[in-house]
């Protein structure tokens, strides 16, 4: 396992781009394979977490080419995939696991879904549950709370759910089961999640409604393939938003970035902290608005987050409590305990982490309360074996008095492949 050490910055300049959205790419892969004829993906993530979905669906007898610029999926239709031979590896990806699960359960076969150590350790009820009302046959490791999860296809009924958590996650893979169910299938979240499925599967032909907190999809409509011009990833720009706004001096521009509403969570609390952020050029691109952003530095004041904006700023937290630790006075993080069950306990992670950087936090049970200084102390942090804690504590270490060591970097490719180099880039020593 490697470690990465990163001095402190004096500035951090320059125009970047950053990968494909991770999402947005799963989603290609995965409404491609199932679809009628051609889809050709540009911009994809070649991140692990979507190269284990693109293998997957390999694995299931489609033919999916990659030439370095473009993604192809040559779809077998809605009922076209094959019985794979072997358990089917998510990695690291709680996005491959929970929709594969929904979309594996109309099928007319057997399969199995496991992942790394800490995917097994991923709640996994929250679509077992639902999918099992609708008709499925899922078993897993405690009681189906865990992975591996086996999946006997079988036919499926429509249902209406009302999900206790606000989960994309949950709710695509009920939406995947429902376009091989009976009927209608509805669900409805306490606060709208990333809208990614429902916009792409509308595209694809699929019969899907949306309405305020809910979704609607009706079953057995055949999805026809298209192009798609994936943007870059929001949550990788995370980082880079918050360099930009905490490294004196700072001035970045990002280029080609996702602007959907339900990721936008970052910019507005950012913005609420008082950031400096500006969106150029916005424009649609298949479907998902875009835009480029610009970033300077600004002196950041805490501030509360709660509700609504939390699930559209889910995977962004380590990189928000970064800016926080960085803010004046103590900002209140509530009702974002999903936090405790991604990669890692992600409340528990980036405390710990910042404490180690001399950051007092307190935990709660659904949040935390960090008390912002003037300057972080170097010190030795420690990634969990999560993507984003490494990631945001490789920018914390830019404003830290000494070296910031991070260890165990390697989880960084998950999501991210190049953001070291990208990151060093624009440093300026
Ligand atoms: O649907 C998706 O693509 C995702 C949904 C979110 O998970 P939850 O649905 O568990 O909140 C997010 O954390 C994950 O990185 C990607
Ligand atoms: C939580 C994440 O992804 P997943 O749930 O797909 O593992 C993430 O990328 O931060």
């Amino acid at each position: 396992m490697q470690s990465y050490t990163v001095q402190p910055a004096k500035s951090v300049r320059g125009e970047i781009r950053v990968p494909g959205d991770k999402s947005i790419s799963h989603r290609s892969i995965m409404f491609g394979s199932i679809a009628n004829g051609v889809t050709k993906v540009s911009g994809f993530l070649r991140g692990e977490d979507a190269l284990a979905t693109l293998e997957a669906f390999r694995a299931m007898g489609v033919q999916i080419d990659d030439d370095g610029e473009t993604v192809t999926i040559v779809g077998k239709g809605l009922h076209g995939l094959e019985e794979p031979t072997d358990v089917l590896d998510c990695g690291n990806s709680g996005t491959s696991m929970r929709l594969l699960t929904g979309l594996l359960a109309g099928q007319s076969f057997f399969s199995v879904l496991s992942g790394d150590k800490y995917l097994r350790a991923r709640p996994m009820k929250r679509v077992v549950g639902p999918l099992s009302k609708m008709g499925a046959h899922i078993g897993g490791r405690a009681g189906g709370e865990k992975a591996p999860l086996a999946i006997q296809g079988s036919k499926l009924k429509g249902i209406e759910y009302d999900s206790p958590v606000s989960s994309a996650q949950v709710k695509s893979a009920i939406m995947l089961a429902g376009l091989y169910a009976e009927g209608e299938t509805v669900v409805r979240e306490p606060h709208l999640s990333r809208d990614h499925s429902e916009r792409m599967l509308r595209a694809f032909g699929a019969h899907v409604e949306t309405f305020p907190g809910g979704v609607k999809v009706r079953g057995g409509a055949e999805l026809t393939g298209r192009d798609i011009v994936v943007p870059g990833d929001i949550s990788s720009a995370a980082f880079f938003m918050v360099a930009g706004s905490i490294v004196p001096g700072a001035e970045l521009v990002i280029k080609g970035v996702g602007i959907n509403p339900t990721r936008t969570g970052i910019i507005d609390i950012l913005m609420g902290m008082g950031a400096d952020l500006e969106l150029l050029h916005e424009r649609d691109e298949t479907g998902e608005p875009v835009a480029d952003i610009r970033v300077r530095y600004a002196p950041l004041k805490a501030m509360a987050i709660s509700g609504e904006v939390v699930p559209r700023a889910i995977d962004e937290f380590p990189a928000i409590c970064v800016a926080a630790a960085l803010a004046e006075g103590t900002t209140v993080v509530s009702g974002a305990e999903e936090l405790r069950v991604k990669e890692t306990d992600r409340i528990t992670a980036m405390a710990d982490n910042l404490r180690r950087a001399g950051v007092t936090v307190v935990e709660t049970p659904d949040g935390m309360e960090i008390t912002g200084v003037s300057a972080l102390k170097a010190c030795a942090a420690d990634s969990f074996g999560d993507h984003r804690i490494a990631m945001s504590m490789m920018v914390a270490g830019l404003v830290a008095q000494g070296e910031t060591t991070i260890s165990d970097v390697d989880c960084i490719a998950t999501s991210f492949p190049g953001f070291r180099e990208l990151l060093e880039g624009v440093v300026q020593r």
